[in-house]
């Protein structure tokens, strides 16, 4: 593909378990496809990690599992990546630009010390209502969805007890929170955070279509696994939920194309420059 001008790495963390977010992501991304090119790299199984030299975009999916333990090896990697594209951003003035999706986004608040990752009382999974913050109104990355606006939320663990002093030494922002629960009273989990100009992460699954959902319901057991937790009538009502145009349909056809939008807008303009 010699012209295709922009290239992403997908940086699969799904360890070899079988998952709707691979194809969604794909699918998203080929909608881009008269300009960019993708390349998949299994972090978690194969502990593969691209050249920073050779990608523009990175997407890092979410995944299964603790995202407080690695095996020592793949984590770690990981984490030096996501460093050295930090600190390339620092020192070039062609950027790279990072989604983190949900298993991803745990591990980057850790590793920026943004916040704690604790175990949810229950599993979150479903279509959830997505509130933006202050700062979320404004973002870029959701302009175009509604307040609240809808998600596909696939979880056991939770971002909470943001540290703002770090936020604000680091120029971070908490782009969005979970509803409130009328009955509990949990804090509300940081749904996504803005970590710098060109790093961004969701705890929810932006990638998510319905078709993706409701495969995943096919799972006899997954479904009736939902259908105990949230009751029969809350599952039927998510069920519409789904086919709604406003909801997830929405979140799919705007958040991920706003982020490559940006990351696109932002390289054709500093490549240009720098071409000129
Ligand atoms: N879908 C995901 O990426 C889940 C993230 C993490 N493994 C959790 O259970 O919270």
């Amino acid at each position: 593909m010699p012209n295709k001008i922009i290239k992403i790495a997908i940086l699969d963390m799904y360890n070899g378990e079988p998952n709707q977010g691979m194809r969604c992501i794909i699918d998203v991304v080929n909608r881009f496809s008269p300009v960019m090119s993708f390349e998949i790299f299994d972090v978690r199984v194969k502990c593969e990690l691209p050249d920073i030299h050779k990608f523009d975009i990175y997407i890092s999916t979410g995944g299964p599992g603790n995202p407080l333990i690695g095996d020592g090896n793949w984590d770690v990697k990981y984490y030096e990546f996501i460093d050295s594209l930090n600190k390339w951003n620092n020192e070039n003035s062609i950027k790279k630009h990072v989604l983190f999706i949900c298993h991803s986004f745990q591990m980057a608040c850790l590793h920026f010390g943004l916040a704690t990752v604790t175990k949810r009382n229950d599993t979150s999974f479903g279509v959830m209502t997505i509130h933006k913050t202050k700062e979320g109104l404004v973002d870029p990355l959701f302009e175009g969805l509604s307040d609240p606006f809808y998600a596909i939320d696939s979880r056991d663990y939770q971002v909470v007890q943001p540290k703002l002093s770090i936020f604000t030494k680091k120029g971070a922002k908490i782009i969005s929170l979970e509803k409130i629960r009328d009955h509990v009273q949990y804090e509300r989990a940081i749904m996504a955070v803005r970590f710098t100009d060109y790093f961004v992460g969701t705890q929810f699954h932006p990638e998510a279509d319905p078709i993706s959902f409701v495969s995943h319901l096919r799972n006899k057991e997954a479904k009736e696994k939902i259908r105990a937790m949230k009751g029969k009538r809350k599952f039927r009502n998510m069920l519409e939920d789904l086919l709604d145009d406003d909801k997830i349909y929405r979140t799919n056809e705007t958040l991920i194309p706003n982020f490559l939008r940006i990351a696109i807008n932002d390289l054709m303009k500093t490549k240009k420059m720098l071409s000129n």
